[in-house]
Formats: C-alpha cells, sequence, structure tokens
C-alpha cells in the first residue's frame, strides 16, 4: 500500500461524484437534466460567451460534425472534455435556479467537512465538472448553500484527473506541499495520479454506488471512515 509515510494532512482534495455525491444522482439526475434541456439552451443562448467558446472548442475537437450531433456523443460516452462540461453547468445553472434541482450529498459529508475546516484544514474541489457548476452542486444542497466550506476549485482547466500532471498543477497554483494534502475519490485511477504527484490519497469505496475497493490505496466507507485513517477530526 502506498502513501503510509507522510503527516496528517493539512488540506483536503475531493472529488464530487462518488465521494460527496452518488454517482446515481450525477448519472440519473444531472446528466439526463443536461441532456433534456441543451437544445433549447443551444438555440437560446447562442449569444451567450461560455456557449459561443463551449462550441468552438467542440468545433476544434471535432473538425466537421456538426456540434449538436458532437455533443450528444460525448454524453453518450461520458467523455470529460471541457466544451462539454460547461454547457451542462449551463443547463444545471437554470435547473438550480428554478429550484428543479437540489444536490444530495451523501449524509456525512457537510458534518464532516464542517468538522474538517474548524479544524483548520484546507478544502478544494477538484471535479470533472466545470468550476460552475461544482459552484452550483455545493450552492444548492439539500442542507444549503455550503460553498464557503471550499476554499479553490479545480476543473479540467488543469487538466485531466487520471493525469499525475494535473495535480502537479494543483499543488503548485494552490502553494500547497504535495504531501500536506490528501485526495479523496472513488476512482483508483485517479488516486494512482495524485499518489504519482505525491499527494496521499484514499479510495472512498461507498457501498451505496457499489465501488470496488482497490488495493494499492488506504480504503474508507465514507468521510468519517477517511478522517479516521488519517487522524483527522470525524464530525457529528
Ligand atoms: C460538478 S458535478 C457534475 C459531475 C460531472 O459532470 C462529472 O463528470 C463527474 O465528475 P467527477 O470528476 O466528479 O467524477
Ligand atoms: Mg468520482
Amino acid at each position: 500500500m502506498q502513501n503510509t509515510g507522510s503527516g496528517t494532512p493539512r488540506v483536503v482534495l475531493l472529488d464530487i461524484e462518488g465521494t460527496t455525491l452518488p454517482v446515481a444522482f450525477v448519472h440519473k439526475v444531472l446528466f439526463p437534466y443536461a441532456r433534456a434541456h441543451l437544445p433549447a439552451l443551444l438555440a437560446q443562448q447562442h449569444d451567450n460567451p461560455v456557449v459561443k467558446q463551449a462550441l468552438a472548442e467542440t468545433a476544434q475537437l471535432a473538425p466537421g460534425v456538426p456540434a449538436a450531433e458532437q455533443l450528444e456523443r460525448w454524453m453518450d460516452a461520458d467523455a470529460k472534455v471541457v466544451p462539454l462540461k460547461s454547457l451542462q453547468g449551463l443547463c444545471w445553472e437554470q435547473g438550480y435556479r428554478q429550484g428543479e434541482l437540489v444536490a444530495e450529498l451523501y449524509a456525512d459529508v457537510v458534518p464532516t467537512l464542517k468538522a474538517w475546516k474548524g479544524a483548520g484544514l484546507t478544502l478544494a474541489v477538484y471535479s470533472s465538472g466545470s468550476k460552475a457548476a461544482q459552484k452550483l452542486i455545493y450552492g444548492y444542497t439539500e442542507q444549503g448553500d455550503v460553498t464557503p466550506l471550499f476554499s479553490a476549485f479545480f476543473d479540467l482547466e488543469v487538466g485531466g484527473k487520471k493525469d499525475a500532471a494535473s495535480y502537479r498543477t494543483i499543488v503548485q497554483q494552490a502553494g500547497w506541499a504535495p504531501a500536506d494534502v490528501l485526495f479523496l475519490s472513488d476512482v483508483v485511477a485517479e488516486l494512482d495520479a495524485a499518489a504519482q504527484a505525491g499527494l496521499q490519497v484514499c479510495q472512498i469505496a461507498r457501498p451505496e454506488d457499489g465501488t470496488v475497493a482497490g488495493s494499492q490505496h488506504k480504503v474508507a466507507a465514507s468521510l468519517p471512515e477517511a478522517a479516521r485513517l488519517f487522524g483527522l477530526p470525524e464530525g457529528a
């Protein structure tokens, strides 16, 4: 098992899907919502600079393919690409603001994050979802707006989550020592990449998500369990 020799983390960097939010919420609520609302968004907001940029990036990545068709293909493949993530974020913004979407975080998340923040830890998010989408998820939870818990948000602008260079960029941008940072994710390949960059890592294997525990990294079934493994407060 890797990452056993480091001190108590000062920073916790958190994945979203499968770590703080059920996979089912992303795949059965958020993704279908974006798929249903994307055509109208493209038609109604063609002058929105975010839409314009996303469409330009789509054309660059898939020359000659109609944008709507390419976006459908990416949604079918759950592709983690910047233009799709920007557009999904815009669709969700309407949903959250109209009260149609409310993020259903795992019950242990907010109490544990509050305990960590209260103990002086820095909390940050790294998700494939756009920064705007991350802020919406944590801005519209069943527990209210919990975005003030987080000091930083990172998305695919720093690179993909299975690439060690992305974690090097994150710690460099934030001014953190890699060994001070604990990265929590359900996906082993993401943990492998973060560990390669010198971060401490722990897999969150939620039974509700059916996450299969790997053998290379520490594993916890919840954030309080991860807290116990790393000497952090557990929360209420
Ligand atoms: C910002 S939340 C929406 C989640 C999302 O779009 C996604 O692709 C899941 O990404 P994660 O990196 O959190 O697994
Ligand atoms: Mg995940």
